[in-house]
């Protein structure tokens, strides 16, 4: 009789693990029985649920062979490896093709060989889910690509990347990370191991029991740890590293539990669903760290997962929807366990501090551990506070103050228009979105050698009147700043213009990081950015000066940092200016990823530069930051806040600066403790 179609797409799907038919017919007809001859169920995920069915029943049979009876070596060897793993027939797998009809009838459980199977570098699954029975899988996940085991929504340049990190983490022994170098198996197998083997690449079958107290992962281990690949052909051994135990037995099997138990402590904890625990590493490590980091190691990611699962678990709000595996029959919930002290030493990691108010993800990640995660509300545009009179309405805008007449892109046009004007007929941006070289030279210019260029004076100038609002000081002047004009709604170009960059927002692959040199946060790139790139604009509250002086007389000792940024831009030209009309941004307790923006003196990467969008004067603008050079994939970000470091006068204490700067101006000793530190950003003090 012929095979039916869906019979040979199963043994071929199964084929390519290099499990033969044979062994794979008595498993797919009890998986038919068991689902009713729903085909759907069985194919789902590429047969994860009959590969699962196939390995439970190997692991079955073969704890079931070692209670009965002494187990017999086809080549009259001791296997290096568990049957739950790694098991096929090399004959049949190599030369059996052919696909018998299934029938019920001719049913029969293949002998209990324990061979070590020669499998393609490709076969590899991971992050299978242990089921309660051996027919009840779920959860595999395998990935045939490039020889790497993967996790399942892995892109294929994401797998390269995998690859590469392999080695440069100096963890090519890592059986997940690199299957296919003989010469990497031959270095990490013990000596008594036939060549046959030593040249095999493996497969490896991760499995996962889900529950609050422990996730584990079983798995033909070998060189999860070099010390433990050697123990698991010698004795039993157990390992234990941070939230991770590693134990191994001397048939080669090596379990590792990843102790999860700060869950328990968590009256919310919800049982998070595997997939978007995966998903959630896979974000992390290989889109954020790109998988080059020297400190990454798959103990670390193993870690990682762990605390995801944590996180995703308190996530699921108690009443709402929680996983589709919480209630799952195959969720093992173990028993309650304390709280360790290694619980307190995992990292944090946040997917999203923006809330999905982006158009990018901003991650936050604390690789120690040590820093509370950033209390503050994530905005992505600046929100008026309560007095501040920002005067946003399209009758203020001239006609002859935009481009109501232009259609599409203003920067193609033969003729700059009007939106040109305030940066001499010229845009200050390229067709690619960057900011001119000219442009960004002349800003440069302004912030290093401010004394070259223009100062306005006020009559009474708002910064000396908080300083000594009895006798003021002279006004010292305010540099007069280039400024960018973007088309906005009254123009007649589109959303894709090239005069619109800061008012689309972020684009760049963002992270906010814990600084090592004792700056708190910072904010690095994760990928390569050109010179005059846009990365964010300064975003948070609109206060006037007297709420913002209001704000900082009431803060607290422990409150330490306060970031406003003055919008000085225009006040010299403004006359008398007063307090309730000087406007700052105060990013403290709304503000978006700038707020986390270091300082260094005079070589930071950033530029402020300020840019016109919804209001023709300069009373109220925006301050956008825009790389002044390349920028490489994890640098940090910096700006120059324009502290006078020297000026102790200042109502607002400075920072010991740790920039590391050449041309650091702080010159102070270092170490000195502030009780409470504020800085005003962004006005160069001369
Ligand atoms: C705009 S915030 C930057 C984000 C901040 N690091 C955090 O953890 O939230 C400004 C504060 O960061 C710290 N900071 C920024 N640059 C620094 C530097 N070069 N040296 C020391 N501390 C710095 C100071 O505490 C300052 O008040």
């Amino acid at each position: 009789m012929a095979p039916h179609p869906r019979v040979i797409k199963a043994y071929n799907a199964m084929r390519s693990l290099g499990i033969s038919d044979e062994e794979v017919k008595p498993v797919l007809k009890n998986l038919l029985q068991l689902y009713d001859r729903n085909w759907e169920l069985i194919e789902e995920d590429n047969y994860r649920t009959l590969i699962d069915a196939y390995f439970e029943l190997k692991e079955d049979k073969q704890t079931e062979g070692k209670r009965k009876a002494p187990i017999s070596y086809l080549d009259g060897r001791k296997p290096k490896h568990k049957l739950h793993l790694v098991d096929g027939d090399i004959q049949a797998s190599a030369t059996d093709n052919s696909s018998e009809g299934l029938s019920i009838e001719d049913t029969e459980i293949p002998p209990n060989v324990f061979k070590q199977k020669i499998i393609k570098p490709s076969q590899t699954s991971i992050g299978h889910m242990e089921p309660t029975t051996s027919s009840q899988a779920l959860q595999t996940v395998s990935s045939k690509v490039d020889g790497i085991s993967t996790l399942p929504c892995m892109a294929a340049r994401d797998r390269k990347l995998h690859r590469g990190k392999a080695s440069a983490a100096g963890h090519c022994e890592d059986p997940i990370v690199e299957t296919s170098n003989p010469r990497i198996q031959r270095e990490n197998i013990s000596s008594d191991h036939h060549q046959k083997e030593l040249m095999t690449p493996r497969t490896e079958k991760l499995k996962l029991h889900l529950g609050p107290v422990s996730t584990s992962y079983n798995a033909l281990y070998q060189n999860v740890h070099k010390e433990d690949a050697t123990s698991a052909c010698n004795n039993s051994k157990r390992t234990q590293k941070g939230n991770i135990d590693i134990a191994s037995s001397p048939l080669g099997e090596i379990k590792i539990s990843l102790n999860c138990e700060v869950a328990l402590g968590q009256p919310n904890f919800r049982i998070p669903d595997l997939d978007a625990v995966m998903k959630s590493i896979e974000e992390k490590y290989l889109k954020a760290h790109m998988i080059v980091e020297p400190q990454s190691s798959m103990v670390k990611l193993l870690d990682d997962l762990c605390g995801s699962y944590l996180k995703l678990g308190l996530s699921l709000s108690p009443n709402g929807s929680t996983s589709k595996f919480a209630n799952s029959r195959n969720v093992t919930c173990l028993p309650l366990q304390t709280v360790t002290e290694d619980d307190k030493n995992s990292f944090h990691f946040l997917d999203d501090i923006t809330k999905g108010s982006e158009n990018v993800k901003i991650s936050l990640l604390d690789e120690t551990g040590s820093e509370d995660v950033p209390q503050f509300n994530y905005i992505p545009y600046n929100v008026i506070y309560q007095d501040a009179n920002v005067n946003i309405s399209l009758a203020r805008i001239a006609d002859e103050g935009c481009c109501a007449d232009c259609a599409g892109d203003c920067l193609s046009l033969s003729l700059p228009c009007a939106c040109s004007q305030e940066t001499g007929g010229e845009f200050a941006y390229t067709p690619r979105g960057l900011l001119k070289d000219d442009f960004l030279k002349a800003c440069m210019s302004m912030k290093l050698e401010p004394l070259d260029h223009h100062f306005v004076y006020c009559q009474e100038c708002p910064l000396e009147r908080s300083r000594n609002d009895i006798v003021p000081e002279p006004c010292k002047g305010h540099l007069v700043r280039k400024f960018i004009k973007e088309c906005w709604r009254k123009c007649g170009c589109d959303m894709q213009c090239g005069n619109r960059v800061v008012q689309r927002g972020l684009r760049c692959k963002l992270q906010v990081f814990l600084t090592q040199e004792g700056k708190g946060w910072g904010v690095r790139t994760l990928e390569d950015l050109p010179k005059g790139c846009f990365v964010c604009e300064y975003a948070g509250e609109i206060l006037t000066n007297t709420e913002l002086y209001e704000r900082i007389m009431q803060k607290s000792g422990n409150d330490r940092h306060t970031y406003p940024v003055t919008l000085d831009a225009d006040w010299g030209s403004e006359g008398v200016l007063k307090d309730e009309e000087a406007l700052c941004l105060d990013a403290t307790y709304n503000g978006n990823v700038a707020r986390f923006i270091n300082h260094r003196c005079s070589d930071a990467n950033l530029i402020d530069i300020p840019v016109e969008v919804e209001t023709p004067d300069r009373h109220y603008y925006h301050l956008a930051l825009f790389t002044n050079r390349n920028v490489n994939a994890y640098e940090e970000f910096t700006w120059d806040y324009g502290i006078d470091f020297d000026d102790h006068e200042h109502p607002i204490k400075a920072f010991n600066c740790c920039c590391g700067s050449p041309f650091c101006r702080d010159k102070k000793q270092k170490g000195q403790s502030d009780n409470l530190v504020l800085v005003v950003l962004s006005h160069v003090r001369i």
